[in-house]
């Protein structure tokens, strides 16, 4: 497609004009800008453009979804028309970091740094629910337990809750792990680090309380100074501050040491230091400060329960908006680690079954087939934790749902924090969220879901059909055009009609019908195949670019999935764009933010234009050194949109992938024979 100069003048002064622009870099899909003034962005006369597909604003970065193989197009328009300099990806990064003020970097940081290990402390938490079901009194039994009416189910309990407890006992590696790598260190030492703080010859964190009353804490003698020989199981701040030192030591040395030496010097310095420092110094300082912070929180929802339930419960989903929900996660950790349980989470599994029944409310509002999908889809996927596709799909764009969402949530906040409900671990959010409730409090738990249920379904039913009628129907219009994406232009690099040759290879095509062909795209990695909305990234996850599938690789090769051209091959070589006989393309991009490397981890065995067959090695990736960039390996497989010889796109169910082998996507085709 030919970018007429116009169209990118219209980006240009829809971010503010050229002076509101402080750097601007693209990465296979967006325009990645470091803008002076967010609020100058006119975000209407962004949508308006038929080059944009979506539009956001992450860590201070503004970015606008343009697309593969047209977005580098645009940017250079771009840099002719305002006369810029190009930035790398870094200087963008920098500058958009610059404007954010420390407290947004710091919960920026804590939200990194527990991103990654959210799937092992959430499998932990389904798993303590199942073996909260064996071993609560009144479940199926009055006054008893399944494995008190059923002893020989008992060591069965006991082995579950062994396993599942095994995230939260040694969760400090797994911080440590997170932590370090976040910080620029090596997660390995990170790792260590998070198991010396939990070493089974220290006093378990949890006998802490006990030994103290009966005097009995064992100390080490450092010279007359006596340190608590104590565990920081379930504990937060001391595996952070000190992985953050740790990391900062091995960088500090790893600099100074010569090669020869640095096995022998660097790691064991850094370890030593950190780990006499965490014991002695930051160790029960940020115990204490923690002990302070949590036992400050649970005061003020013991003192004002009701307000924390609206305020919390409310605004939520809110957080999510943000981003910043995640920083609570070391909230309800520290809880859970001090407390026994966290209040906070019962009421975000409320809030994900809010939106969910907002989203489902306009399913039957919505007269547009592809946004009443959405809303169906979106809700189902909020029902079982994640709410984004919802949120961001649905209610936010007519906004009401949004709010009634809040509204049922806050409702179900007051309840459940009068009632002091409780998690005992952090686990599947929506309605499997019951599971990590405390047994005794399952009545409770279930008037709330109950609410938060009837409330937002009820409300949005009500305004959308009576009063918001004329409203909605606007903002489908509207919708269609931010999420659904229908008049995507796609990549035309090598041109969209089928050569010779491609015929030849049509046999990947399968006739079903009269009108439909399907394409059936093997997987080109092997891996685990998931949905897009886990994928980290909202332009891949909201469905801004295509439909399409992830997949979270085993090993480094990617693969041809069919007989195709290579249409394009990203510079920094994380991403492909491959094109079938039939005209259809395919992006596959290796990781998140991956442009980011410029290209060092990855090794491009193709070029554009080449001819591949289907089994072909297109790109190598090294994981450990992506893992080590702190960047998701996971990779979208993409079907973009406005592809106009597509019909639909399904996707095959989730699961383990082998290259090749596996069919993930199926694409099916308007009829190319007439
Ligand atoms: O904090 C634990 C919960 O984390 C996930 O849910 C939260 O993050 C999701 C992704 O950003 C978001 O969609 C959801 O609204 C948040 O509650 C996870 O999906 C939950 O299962 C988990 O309990």
């Amino acid at each position: 497609m030919a970018i007429e100069r116009k169209d990118v003048e219209q980006i240009i002064r829809a971010v503010g004009g050229k002076d509101n622009i402080e750097a601007a870099t693209h990465c296979v899909t967006r325009l990645r800008f470091a803008l002076v003034d967010e609020d100058k962005v006119d975000k209407n006369l962004l949508e308006s453009s038929d080059l944009v597909k979506g539009h956001f604003s992450s860590q201070g970065q503004f970015q606008v979804v343009i697309g593969p193989g047209l977005v580098d197009k645009v940017y250079d328009e771009m840099i002719a028309i305002t006369g810029g300099s190009r930035s790398s990806k870094d200087e963008v990064k920098n500058a958009a970091s610059k404007k954010q003020n420390p407290l947004q970097r710091a919960i920026k940081t804590l939200a990194d740094i527990f991103i990654p290990i959210l799937p092992a402390i959430v499998t932990s938490g389904l798993l303590l629910g199942i073996n909260n079901i064996l071993t609560g009194p009144d479940i199926f039994f009055a006054g008893r337990s399944l494995v008190e009416e059923y002893p020989q189910w008992t060591d069965i309990a006991s082995i579950i809750n062994l396993i599942a407890n095994t995230a939260f006992t040694f969760l400090p590696a797994l911080i440590g792990w997170s932590a370090v790598m976040r910080f620029g260190g090596s997660p390995l030492l990170g790792i260590v680090l998070g198991l010396i703080l939990v070493h089974p010859d220290l006093l378990s964190a949890y006998g802490y309380a006990e030994a103290s009353t009966k005097g009995t804490i064992p100390v080490w003698n450092l010279f007359g100074w006596e340190i608590e020989k104590i565990g920081y199981q379930g504990q937060v701040l001391p595996v952070l501050v000190s992985a953050y030192l740790l990391a900062r030591i091995e960088r500090f040395l790893d600099k100074r040491v010569m090669d020869s030496i640095k096995l022998l010097v660097v790691a064991p310095i850094a370890l030593l230091v950190t780990g006499f420092l965490a014991f002695t110094i930051i160790g029960p300082v940020t115990f204490a400060i923690a002990n302070a912070i949590t036992s400050g929180l649970v005061h003020v929802f013991n003192t004002l329960p009701a307000l924390g339930g609206l305020l919390y419960g409310g605004f939520y989903a809110l957080l999510v908006v943000t981003g910043m929900h995640h920083t609570f996660l070391a909230v309800d950790v520290q809880l859970i680690g001090s407390e026994g349980g966290t209040f906070l989470w019962p009421m975000l599994a409320l809030s994900n079954i809010a939106q969910g029944a907002a989203a489902l409310a306009m399913m039957f509002i919505l007269k547009d087939q592809k946004t009443k999908g959405l809303a169906a889809t979106s809700s189902v996927s909020a029902f079982l934790g994640v709410t984004e596709p919802a949120i961001f799909g649905v209610n936010i764009r007519y906004k009401y749902p949004f709010i009634f969402g809040m509204i049922g949530s806050a409702i179900g906040g007051i309840l459940l924090t009068l009632k002091s409900v409780l998690a005992s671990s952090i686990g599947v959010g929506g309605i499997p969220g019951f599971l990590s409730i405390f047994p005794n409090q399952w009545g409770v738990f279930f008037i709330g879901m109950g609410i938060v249920l009837v409330v937002p379904f009820g409300l949005t039913l009500i305004y959308g059909k009576i009063a918001g009628r004329g409203q909605t129907e606007a903002a489908a219009e509207t919708a269609n055009r931010e999420v659904v994406v229908e008049k995507v232009e796609t990549a035309d690099p090598v041109g969209t009609k089928p050569s010779a040759e491609h015929v030849a290879s049509r046999n990947t095509v399968v006739i079903t019908d009269n009108a439909v062909d399907v394409l059936e795209i093997h997987a080109p990695l092997t891996g685990q195949a998931v949905t897009l909305d886990k994928v980290p990234d909202p332009a891949f996850a909201e469905k801004q670019m295509g439909q399409g599938i992830a997949i979270e690789p085993q090993d480094g090769r990617v693969t041809a999935p069919f007989d195709a051209k290579v249409a394009h091959v990203i510079k920094s070589k994380h991403a492909v764009i491959l094109e079938h006989a039939t005209g259809v393309q395919i992006l596959i991009h290796v990781g998140i933010n991956t442009v980011s490397l410029k290209g060092s981890a990855f090794t491009s065995h193709v070029n554009i234009g080449d001819e591949v067959k289907a089994g072909q090695l297109l790109l190598e990736f090294d994981r450990e050194a992506i893992r080590a960039a702190g960047l998701p390996l996971i990779t979208p497989i993409i079907i973009p949109d406005g592809q106009e010889m597509i019909v639909g796109v399904e996707e095959e169910a989730p699961g383990a992938v082998t290259a090749n082998r596996s069919v993930i996507l199926k694409v099916r085709l308007s009829s190319y024979t007439d």
